[in-house]
This record gives structure tokens, sequence and C-alpha cells, in this order.
């Protein structure tokens, strides 16, 4: 899997998507997420696939384990590189999405590298604590949940930078780290609260940065994900 950063495609439709791909001249690692997803299902992934750019899909699973290794099954069939369950699903559940993924893996493709949700990048650790009721700190929550992750056989985590680096040490270099949240220094948050800068992001230990309105809400998304890769690249 390549390093670029990943760009969150999270626009209403198939049109927006492909007037936004058409300004790049090259191979992308772009997230196809929920609101895109349920608008407009598999084939999305198929046209985009066709066009040569890398993807993760975002779909954070998250149910009991027999449906989700059904569902992973199918979803291996679409040939992404990058996919998703949440961690609070549980272990047998991760390992069902698992084996749904190796089964429906066809001969001579390589599996999609999957990945857990440890606490999404919008918590704070004062909602964690009041509305899931978890008696931890944010980041002992998220270390939990990357070790259980790590326990089921999966390749890696979505956290915050702020987590990344502590993860590495507990589940090793090579345990992915996806850090949404990215910012360029003094941006808008919107209602992300964990956030970090592209550079950042390299210093304090992400694998992978995920990169949406920063982006696509640029006046030039072109010269705005230049920018990103020139700090992501520069550490
Ligand atoms: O913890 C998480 C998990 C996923 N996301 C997704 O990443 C992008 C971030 O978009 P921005 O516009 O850069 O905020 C978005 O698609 C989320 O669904 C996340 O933000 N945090």
């Amino acid at each position: 899997m390549n390093n670029k950063p990943i760009i969150a495609l999270d626009f209403p439709s198939e049109k927006e998507v492909f007037n936004f791909l058409q300004k790049f001249n090259e191979p992308l690692f772009v997230k196809v997420g929920m609101e895109l997803y349920m608008q407009e299902g598999p084939s999305i992934v198929n046209k985009i696939k066709e066009q040569g750019h890398a993807i993760f899909l975002d779909l954070k699973l998250h149910d009991i384990p027999n449906t989700v290794q059904s569902a992973m099954k199918g979803l291996a069939r679409l040939g992404i590189d990058l996919i998703n369950v949440h961690a609070a699903g549980g272990r047998p559940m991760m390992e069902g999405a698992l084996e749904g993924l190796e089964a429906g893996t066809t001969a001579g493709n390589k599996r999609p590298a999957l990945i857990a949700v440890t606490q999404l990048t919008s918590t704070t650790e004062e909602q964690m604590q009041v509305e899931q009721k978890i008696v931890l700190s944010l980041q002992e929550s998220v270390l939990h949940y990357a070790k259980l992750t790590k326990e089921a056989g999966l390749d890696g985590v979505v956290c915050s930078v702020h987590e990344a680096q502590a993860i590495a040490e507990v589940c090793g270099e090579d345990f992915l780290r996806v850090t949404p949240g990215i910012r360029m220094l003094g941006g808008d948050a919107h209602d992300q609260k964990r956030i970090a800068t592209p550079d950042g992001a390299k210093r304090d230990g992400s694998s992978l940065i995920v990169v949406g309105r920063a982006i696509t809400g640029a006046a030039n998304p072109v010269e705005a994900y230049k920018e990103v890769c020139q700090l992501w690249e520069a550490q």
C-alpha cells in the first residue's frame, strides 16, 4: 500500500466526485465513506478504481460477528485496498471481519488491509467518559482498543495523531495508525476534536493521514493537496 495522504471523498454524488478527481493528473489514494457509498452504492468504487486510484472503503462496520463476516466477504470482491470496522464491536466481530475478507478475496489478489476505529477523532475525553461511561483516559481507551485489534489479527487502527506514537510502541511499527482529523495550521476544525497538522502527524507516528475538507473545501484543491503532501513528506 502506498503512503500518500488519503483524500476523503465526502461528496453527495458521483457527479461531484468526478468533477473533483478530474482536476488531478495523477493516481491518488482516496477514501469512500458512508455519505458517498450510501448514495451511489458499490458502483462508485468500481468507477473510481477504473481511474487507477487506491481506495479506502470507510464504512466502519459494527454488528454481530456473523453479519460483519458476511458483509466483508462481499465487500472484498470490490478489490479495495483498505477497509474498517469499529473495535467496539469486539474481538469475535473483528476476527469474523478478517475471515470474511479472506474468504472474499479472489485468487491472485491481495486481501484488503483491515483496520479498526478506536475512538472517533470527533470524540473528546469528557464526552467518552460521560456518554460511553468508560472510566479510562482517552489515551488508555484507544490503547486498549488497539491491543484488542492487534490480538484479533487486524492490520492496524484508526486513531488520532495524539495516540499514534503510543500505539506504535505497544503494537509495533508495522501496525498501521491511520489518522483523520488533519488540518492545516490555524484551519477550521469543524466537528473534529483531536486534530493535528500533516507534518505533526508524520512526526508523531501516523502511518497514513486522512484529509477531507482541508483539501475538498479549498479554493484550489490541487494546490491544497500539494501543500499537504509537502508537509507530510518533509518530516
Ligand atoms: O475517527 C475518525 C474516523 C473517520 N473519520 C473520517 O475521516 C474523514 C475526515 O474528514 P475531514 O473533512 O478531514 O474532517 C471523514 O470522512 C470522516 O468520516 C474521521 O474523521 N474520524
